[in-house]
């Protein structure tokens, strides 16, 4: 059991490097108009990584952020300050103004609208033609005939289907279909922002399964966005939870869930259906939550009458074993004996993700 410490230098175990890393990531936007000085500090200088073959979820509410993290990864925004680090190497540095073709072949983004992100014009064949060719994978005819049929297998389509426009496909289809697409390059890592969000429920454990099969068979490393923490908690083997641009807690999915350590994460698994608290569910609790943390400036949770997040940033405190590697960013934090607990009792994904 750690005890509540002031220092950063946490114990952690030594780890393989990761596949990809941020650090201290700042993302501004500008707003009120072309001659405005305003903005919005959509990522606070954000840290954080993502080993080999590992899935980490990033859960936040709507406008934590999630989304602006993941299109900076992706070279889609261009981060104010910081560093992504690919295989160590510091992408900024290396491309300054725009991604090289070979860091999109590598982090490859799947997108929360699968009806928005296919063209409806084309066949799905040329899709994934097209990916192919543009990253010099598409080889001799026979060979592109073969490899789009094996990326049909892989997501769990058939070879027919190739001849179809994006229309006279299910929504899990043509999500399918934008895996397969970003599976094309063969990526390092896929940046996954919520991808079952649009889909019927029904469907979604389906792409949940086939994310975890990429990983498993593929190795390929994965941040996983929802704001859906059942989700995260039966894919992902790590959470980071994002709340107004700044992650303020990370864990190994299980741990943090059954023993969340900032107010806002249990405001999070207080929002979880949970079967077992079905009928004693108490509305107040949750108020009282959302009202402490809403206001991060001025966090009275537990009643911090010095407001010290308002004059300092909490650092990082390690929670429990550092095995776990779950730490929280916090100055109420006190160690779990003396905090209340908020656990998950039981696995609610059979009422929120599958039908
Ligand atoms: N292009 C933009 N211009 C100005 N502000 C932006 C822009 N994109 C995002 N923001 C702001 O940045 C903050 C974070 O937004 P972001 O979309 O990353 O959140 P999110 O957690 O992904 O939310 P959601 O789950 O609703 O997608 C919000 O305050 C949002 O209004």
């Amino acid at each position: 059991m750690s005890k509540h410490s002031d220092s950063q230098d946490l114990a952690a175990p030594v780890l393989e490097a990761p596949a990809l890393e941020v650090r201290g990531l700042v993302k501004d936007f500008h707003s009120g108009g072309l001659f405005s000085q305003s903005k919005v500090r959509a990522l606070g200088g954000v840290d954080l990584s993502i080993g080999r073959g590992e899935i980490v979820a990033l859960v936040g509410e709507s406008g934590s952020g999630k989304s602006t993290l993941a299109r900076c990864i992706a070279r889609l925004e261009r981060p104010t300050a910081g560093q992504i680090l690919l295989d160590g190497t510091d992408v900024l540095k290396r491309d300054r103004f725009q991604a090289s073709r070979e860091y999109r072949a590598q982090v490859q983004m799947v997108f929360q609208d699968p009806f928005g992100s296919l063209n409806p014009v084309h066949r799905i064949e040329h899709f994934l033609t097209r990916s192919l060719t543009l990253h010099g994978k598409a080889g001799t005819p026979d060979q592109l005939r073969t490899r789009l049929d094996e990326l049909m297998t892989t997501v769990g389509l058939t070879p027919d289907m190739l001849n179809s426009y994006p229309h006279e496909l299910s929504g899990g289809q043509r999500q399918r279909v934008a895996i397969a697409r970003a599976l094309a390059v063969e990526p390092e890592v896929i940046l996954a922002d919520e991808p079952t969000s649009m889909l019927d429920v029904s469907v979604r454990i389906g792409i949940l399964n086939l994310l975890r099969a990429l990983r498993d068979g593929k190795g390929i490393s994965m941040l996983y966005i929802t704001h859906d923490l059942a989700s995260a908690r039966y894919l992902a083997d790590r959470i980071a939870v994002m709340f107004a641009g700044e992650l303020v807690e990370e864990g190994e999915s299980l741990d943090l869930l059954a023993n969340p350590a900032h107010p806002y994460t249990r405001l999070l698994v207080s929002a979880v259906p949970d079967p077992a608290r079905t009928g004693s569910y108490d509305p107040s609790e949750r108020a009282e939550l959302r009202a402490a943390v809403m206001e991060p400036a001025s966090c009275d949770y537990d009643g911090d009458p010095q407001q010290r997040c308002s004059s300092a940033e909490p650092v990082r405190h390690q929670v429990g074993d550092p095995a776990d590697r779950h730490w929280v960013r916090c100055h109420l934090y006190r160690p779990p004996a003396a905090a209340s607990s908020h656990a998950l009792a039981t696995d609610p994904l059979e009422e929120v993700v599958s039908a």
